[in-house]
């Protein structure tokens, strides 16, 4: 008897890849899933040979996550069409930068009945103002989208250190699905309702992390960078009451998508790191992204860029003076030592009032 559903997983990176090796092993377990998981890859050359075929012959991706076998049933495809077609459970994980060509290049193979997830962290700014990825694949594909977003460096998670993870999803039974497909001992998910509040915390706390790594790079310490850390996250708060019709909870904010991303990234993350180095070295972020990464791309500075295009055009920049400042070190040749200039704004007037933990 077949399976009712299939997965597919739409990116091949450093957490598609860890994404990967998680669902592959979950579905082995599960009745109600087809045991292969397709996995789209954006196809290139490694030491001459195909990443598609490294990766179904060898069972790992070399490129984007060394030293971590990936269960056999992953198969490895370079079209996305082919990927996506016949799945009815679709994982979406490529940087935000390149997720309206791959909605315009899988638009028409999408079974009907299929849903998806994205675990993509980044918004686009459109003409309905600051867009979600939940909101942009639902527009385009015209199926539910759940979001799944948490403090979640890939590398810690693909050597199964303990972590955590939230899942927005507004339909109860289909939280209880992809919960199924991504939990385990070690990856421990929580579900909630709150869709975008899950992806926009995931989005906008990179840009918080820029302004970490910028507080390393000048050599300044564990306070400075918990203050960076507590005026950037009473801006994320603001700037979810701006986006009119969200509705994102507060509540979002205490889950492992909240504080906790921004913790850990403001400390681990690899827009924190390049960050530190931008205000070593005077090298633009792309150059260092090409330099440093081996291809894994950063999503910080672009939304930094982002966020600052949502706030100017609505003139309210005042009130966001770190991200302000952030997106003037990052674009406009403003000295990092810039970063504190205006940061004693008053938040105590804010309409949630966040809780004295954060
Ligand atoms: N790496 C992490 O620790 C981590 C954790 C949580 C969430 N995320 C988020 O997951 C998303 C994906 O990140 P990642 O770490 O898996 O990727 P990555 O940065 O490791 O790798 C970049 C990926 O983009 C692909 N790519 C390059 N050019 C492309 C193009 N033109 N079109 C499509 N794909 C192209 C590459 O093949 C590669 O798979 C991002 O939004 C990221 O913020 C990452
Ligand atoms: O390495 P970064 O900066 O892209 O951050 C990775 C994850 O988002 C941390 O949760």
């Amino acid at each position: 008897m077949t399976a009712p559903n299939k997965v597919c997983i739409l990116g091949s990176g450093n957490w598609g890849t860890t994404a990967a090796r998680i669902i592959g092993a979950n579905v082995q377990k599960l009745r109600n899933f087809d045991n292969e998981v397709k996995m789209w890859v954006y196809e290139e050359m490694v030491d001459g040979r195909k990443l598609t075929e490294i990766i179904n012959t060898d069972h790992e991706n070399v490129k984007y996550l060394p030293g971590h076998k990936l269960p056999a049933n992953v198969v490895a495809v370079p079209d996305a069409c082919e990927a996506v077609r016949g799945a009815t459970h679709i994982v979406v994980v490529i940087p935000h930068q390149f997720i309206e060509h791959l909605l315009k290049t899988i638009h028409g193979s999408v079974k009907h009945g299929a849903r998806a997830i994205s675990l993509i962290k980044g918004i686009v700014i459109d003409k309905h103002g600051m867009t979600t990825m939940t909101q942009l694949i639902h527009r385009s594909l015209a199926i539910p989208v759940s979001s799944l977003s948490g403090a979640n460096i890939a590398n810690e998670i693909a050597e199964e250190k303990y972590c955590e993870t939230t899942i927005g999803c507004a339909e109860p039974d289909e939280a209880i699905v992809w919960r199924s497909l991504f939990n385990t001992p070690y990856f421990q998910v929580n579900c909630v309702s709150d869709v975008i509040g899950v992806e926009f915390c995931g989005a906008v706390k990179n840009v918080v992390a820029v302004g970490a790594g910028f507080i390393d790079g000048l050599g300044l310490g564990n306070n400075t960078k918990a203050a960076i850390i507590r005026i950037g996250t009473l801006e994320m708060r603001r700037l979810a009451m701006h986006i009119s019709g969200a509705q994102i909870q507060d509540s979002t904010f205490n889950e492992s998508c909240g504080i906790a991303d921004v913790i850990t990234t403001c400390y681990g993350g690899r827009n924190r790191r390049l960050a530190e180095e931008f205000v070593k070295t005077g090298k633009p972020m792309a150059q260092l992204e090409q330099e440093m990464l081996n291809g894994q791309k950063l999503q910080g500075y672009l939304t930094a860029g982002e966020v600052y295009q949502y706030i100017s055009s609505r003139g309210v920049t005042d009130h966001f003076p770190l991200f302000t400042r952030i997106y003037k070190i990052c674009y406009k040749g403003e000295a990092p030592q810039t970063i504190f200039d205006g940061l004693n704004v008053d938040f105590s007037q804010d309409r949630r009032t966040p809780s004295p933990m954060l």
